[in-house]
């Protein structure tokens, strides 16, 4: 194919001008060549599990084995004691309690839901629990918080955490999501069969097998339901074999049927053996069911933890007098509707507002009286739990990781379905290529040779420059925020390394990414009638391809620098304008003030620019009728400064400006993870108080294993206990 003389495979090795651009596409060529030359899991490297012994007892580490028998999950018993977090506000100089003296207990094989109106704590509690509650230097926490009897953090122990959100690779299917979150959190299943067993039995658990093959979707192309992302996202996280499960409002957003099916998946786990604990707002009857503990929660303190179902109503019809009793729950009434309403500030009127807060009060301080009755009275002891569970061990938290290549592999191959499955947004940028292309092609046509036709030509391989990168940063910047807080949610579970992200990222984004500027190359260059020879046209696009992957780099950064997409495409458009300022056309940097003249070294627009310059105008002879006139290309050059230098000097400039991008991306992301609050002893006299109330726990618990006191000795204990009746006002439900 002759195109000016020069034959295709001198265009590719022109491509980027030096070995670097022959390296990337090489190294690209090869792993793509490897991807399509056969079934996915049958290119896997082969891998022999790596110290794993299938006779292993089950120590709760998480073994493949252990995972595939249904039921077979460590018991966590965890119990928290006086949690206190408060928060001081420097300016009226006021703390405000968040959680204010927080006890309970979450078991193994139980489901635990806390309760309460919106802002009473219940997500802070949820955090606090998982230890991931977001460090801030006006946040004071304090208590104990047990596992398994033992003062711990919630690295001793395998936990999810499944937030509100649900974050995925939108263009992968359920199957494959759960798949590659299996192969990189389980390298210890080697075989396909097996994972794929694994897999089934997973989606089968969690109801998604009619889903299997459906993608997930975004908003740009509509996949499974919320529903089914929620019981996704579990799943995702239950690969990992927790004991714990965390679950933040799992029902926010999704219609009664989807929060009732997710409420039962839950259930289920608790009922595999796993603690399950989620915060919820107000439940449907159905839902409320499912529960079997409950913690209620208003304005951060406790009115009520325990079990669920019939006891919370019979705590709070104690109020009052036997015969009548104050808070009565209807019997057509949802019993979490009673409870919601119960505890919450009506708002109706001055005098309403004033009414609810005093029973609200009353119904606080009757609970913090009687709580180690309530809440101790169903504790497992440390002796029964050292009877029920297997020792619990270091390696409870760690698990064998995949090598680096073989994650590299898979989060190739996961970047690559992404990058090349997403059909909508590579159709809007090639269109956008396209347009671009005619726009600019259309303004420059067909230039010829005339002195004037130099400044044209200047103008429009600045725009080039500018154009293609302002269109990788702005794609890049939309969607890494995004990203990013998938790659540290999977992090977070130790699933993979950084730096095999970071390189599949890159070279898996190469087809994908060189297309557009290729598009984009071959529509304008015809069209504005560049340097017509079919090597030139190579180093063209080659050299805004490279330009392309500098600025993706650079979006990179950004997208790891600030917390959101929004913060992301303010800032990254705003630091691209400097380096266009300084992009080697509109202004000359030596006549700058000294501080700004490292700018242009830096600015991945200049080196485009000046690479295209060179390519264009070495070797072009333009109409002269003057002496003063520029005769050729070269002289073109001199007068942009930019005559002595070559093109391949260039490219290794863009190269090392996108290789600076991607190790400041690197640092970002490593030094940027999560700090979580840690939580602080409470004061010492607390602490003998709580020594005191475990002794009469387990005295209580041993007691009553012996006697089995008549429920109306405790009820009349708890007669006694409410408040005086002139503290706690009836409480009218509205509507009946
Ligand atoms: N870091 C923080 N800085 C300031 N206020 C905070 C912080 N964390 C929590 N709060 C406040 O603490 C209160 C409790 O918040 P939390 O999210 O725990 O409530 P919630 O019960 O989960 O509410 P919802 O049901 O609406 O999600 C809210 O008023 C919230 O604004």
């Amino acid at each position: 194919m002759a195109f000016g003389g020069k034959r295709v495979g001198q265009v590719v090795t022109g491509l980027g001008g030096n070995g670097v651009g022959r390296v990337l596409v090489a190294v690209a060529a090869a792993l793509l060549f490897r991807l399509f030359s056969g079934p996915g899991p049958a290119l896997l490297p082969d891998s022999e599990p790596e110290g794993h012994d299938e006779n292993d007892e089950f120590d709760g580490d998480g073994g493949a084995g252990e995972k595939l028998v249904p039921g077979n999950v460590f018991p966590m018993t965890i119990r928290w004691r006086n949690i206190t977090c408060s928060l001081s506000d420097k300016a009226s100089k006021s703390v405000r309690f968040l959680l204010n003296n927080v006890s309970g207990e979450a078991k193994p094989g139980r489901l635990l839901a806390i309760m309460g109106p919106s802002g009473s704590g219940k997500t802070t509690l949820l955090n606090v629990l998982a230890g991931q509650l977001i460090a801030s230097p006006r946040v004071h926490l304090s208590g104990l918080l047990e596992v398994n009897g033992k003062p711990s953090s919630n690295k001793a122990y395998k936990f999810a955490y499944v937030r509100q959100e649900d974050l995925f690779f939108s263009q992968l299917t359920v199957r494959e999501t759960l798949s590659l979150a299996a192969e990189l959190q389980l390298p210890e299943i080697s075989s396909v069969e097996e994972r794929c067993e694994y897999v089934n039995n997973l989606l089968f658990k969690l109801g998604l097998v009619n889903s299997a093959d459906s993608r997930v979707g975004d908003a740009k192309v509509r996949g499974i339901s919320g529903g089914e992302k929620k019981r996704l996202s579990l799943g995702c996280e239950l690969i990992a074999s927790p004991s714990v499960i965390f679950s933040d409002e799992p029902t926010t957003g999704l219609d009664a049927f989807q929060a009732e099916r997710v409420m039962e998946t839950l259930r289920q786990l608790a009922q595999d053996g796993h603690t399950v604990i989620c915060s919820i707002h107000q439940p449907r009857g159905s839902v409320y069911d499912k529960f079997d503990d409950i913690v209620l929660l208003t304005e951060g303190a406790l009115v009520y933890a325990g079990p669920a179902h019939e006891e919370p109503l019979a705590y709070f019809s104690k109020f009052g007098l036997l015969a009548k009793p104050r808070y009565h729950c209807p019997h057509h009434v949802n019993p979490a509707e009673f409870l919601a309403d119960l505890i919450s500030i009506d708002y109706s009127s001055a005098e309403s507002v004033s009414s609810s807060q005093k029973r609200i009060d009353g119904l606080v301080e009757s609970f913090s009286q009687q709580s180690s009755t309530m809440l101790y009275a169903t504790a497992i002891t440390n002796r029964e739990l050292s009877k029920s569970s297997p020792k619990l061990s270091k390696k409870t938290g760690i698990k064998k990781k995949g090598g680096w290549w073989r994650q590299f592999w898979l989060l190739f191959k996961r970047a690559w379905m992404q990058a090349s499955r997403d059909g909508p947004t590579n159709k809007v940028r090639a269109r956008m290529s396209i347009a671009s292309a005619i726009i600019f092609g259309s303004v420059f046509w067909r230039m010829g040779r005339s002195q004037t036709s130099i400044q044209d030509r200047m103008g429009l391989l600045q725009v080039t420059a500018i154009n293609t990168a302002m269109a990788a940063l702005t794609k890049t910047v939309g969607v890494f925020p995004k990203e990013r807080s998938i790659v540290e949610r999977e992090r977070a579970q130790g699933s993979y390394k950084l730096g095999p992200y970071l390189l599949s990222k890159l070279l898996a984004e190469i087809p994908v990414g060189a297309a557009f500027p290729l598009i984009f190359g071959a529509v304008l260059y015809p069209m504005a009638r560049l340097h017509p020879t079919l090597s030139r046209f190579g180093k063209f696009c080659g050299i805004v391809t490279v330009e392309s992957f500098a600025a993706s780099a650079m979006g990179l950064t950004v997208g790891a620098m600030v917390p959101t997409t929004e913060a992301a495409m303010a800032v990254g458009p705003s630091l691209m304008t400097v380096f266009l300022v300084f992009g080697g056309y509109y202004v000359n940097a030596d006549n700058t003030p000294i501080v700004f003249r490292w700018i242009p070294r830096v600015s991945l627009i200049r080196w485009a620019f000046q690479g295209l310059c060179i390519n264009e105008f070495s070797g072009l002879q333009f109409d002269h009728q003057n002496s003063f006139d520029i005769q050729n290309g070269e002289q073109a050059l001199e007068r942009l400064s930019f005559g002595g230098s070559g093109i391949g000097e260039t490219v290794i400039a863009q190269s090392r400006i996108l290789l600076f991008w991607y190790c400041t991306t690197y640092l970002l992301l490593e030094k940027n993870k999560s700090k979580y609050q840690r939580l602080e002893l409470p004061p010492p006299d607390q602490i003998q108080l709580e020594q005191q109330l475990e002794s009469f726990n387990t005295d209580f618990v041993e007691k009553r294993s012996q006697l089995e006191p008549p429920l109306e000795q405790v009820q009349s204990n708890l007669q006694l206990e409410s408040p005086p009746s002139d503290q706690v006002r009836p409480f009218i439900l509205e509507g009946l």
